[in-house]
């Protein structure tokens, strides 16, 4: 595997770098931005926090808007953020140029459905690809966690459900909990999945966690002013399920907070903290 460091900037004594490859899964360039805390600079190996993002976000959003360096250093943990989507003028898009589908709404699933599967298989690429590029390539363990912000949100808690063995801990802000059953889902799972809704429930959170015999530690945090909350977040439908299953899931309403950065970066130390004790770090 090769691949090429497009950017590199010290940060906080660590380094924040942007790494360009060829996906075998995607098939095509995908670029992930990695923050290495000082610990892995001076050769330690740290544990890592994968982040997913939202709607819109390229590797970019969370790196420069979140303000996760400066804990990310203290505890020595790295981070890693991929990309939202396949990429690139050959990888379809929506084709009313939509921004929550297609390019930058890849909603971490393997598509199944033409024109789509060829290139959208986020799943695959965030659980298995871009762990095995990281680990061969920076000095950290294979000891991870997961989080992310809105569709992102939703990628982290349905993949730690999915996989409670690959990660110690999730935590998610302002998630797509029930994706099955709200616009922004039932949109991208139609067309990546097909019209056969029993498919979708693989990528369903609340559907997974109804299920789950594994338990990985959650914490959510959400904004009550964000204006996605009722039509498309619906966190208290997570609630129940994890009250009925005595899922460890911390779920905290934040109020005044909107689905900005502005609220990730009100909380995101609070979510460093709370994967460092799973972590080990
Ligand atoms: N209408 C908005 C909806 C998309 C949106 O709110 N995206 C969120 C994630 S769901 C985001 O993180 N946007 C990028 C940013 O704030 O940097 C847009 O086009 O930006």
């Amino acid at each position: 595997m090769t691949i090429e460091i497009a950017s590199t900037a010290k940060s906080f004594g660590g380094w924040h770098k942007q790494v360009q490859h060829e996906s075998k899964t995607l098939q095509c360039t995908m670029r992930f931005a990695v923050y290495m805390p000082p610990k892995a600079v001076s050769g330690e190996p740290v544990p890592v926090l994968y982040w997913l993002s939202g709607l819109t976000c390229t590797d970019e959003n969370f790196m420069q808007k979140a303000g996760a360096h400066r804990m990310a250093a203290e505890l020595g943990i790295a981070i890693v953020a991929p990309d939202t989507s396949p990429r690139g003028d050959d990888v379809p898009d929506d084709p009313d140029g939509a921004y929550d589908f297609g390019h930058g709404a890849g909603f971490y699933v393997n598509a199944t459905q033409s024109p789509w599967s060829r290139h959208y298989r986020m799943y695959d690429y965030v659980v298995h690809e871009l762990p095995e590029i990281v680990e061969a390539e920076f000095p950290v363990t294979s000891t991870r966690a997961i989080s992310g912000h809105s569709m992102g949100g939703h990628g982290a808690l349905m993949i730690a459900l999915r996989n409670p063995d690959r990660f110690t801990s999730v935590s998610a802000f302002a998630p797509i909990v029930n994706p099955i059953d709200v616009p922004w889902g039932q949109k991208a799972f139609s067309n990546y999945l097909g019209d056969d809704a029993e498919a979708w429930k693989a990528y369903d959170s609340c559907v997974l966690m109804a299920k789950a015999e594994q338990f990985v530690p959650a914490l959510v945090d959400q904004g009550d002013a964000d204006g996605f909350l009722n039509e498309q977040l619906q966190p208290e439908t997570l609630r129940a399920v994890a009250e009925e299953r005595s899922y460890p899931l911390e779920l905290r309403m934040q109020e005044g907070y909107d689905h900005s950065y502005y609220f990730i970066s009100s909380f995101i130390e609070d979510h460093l903290r709370f994967h460092s004790r799973y972590l080990g770090a």
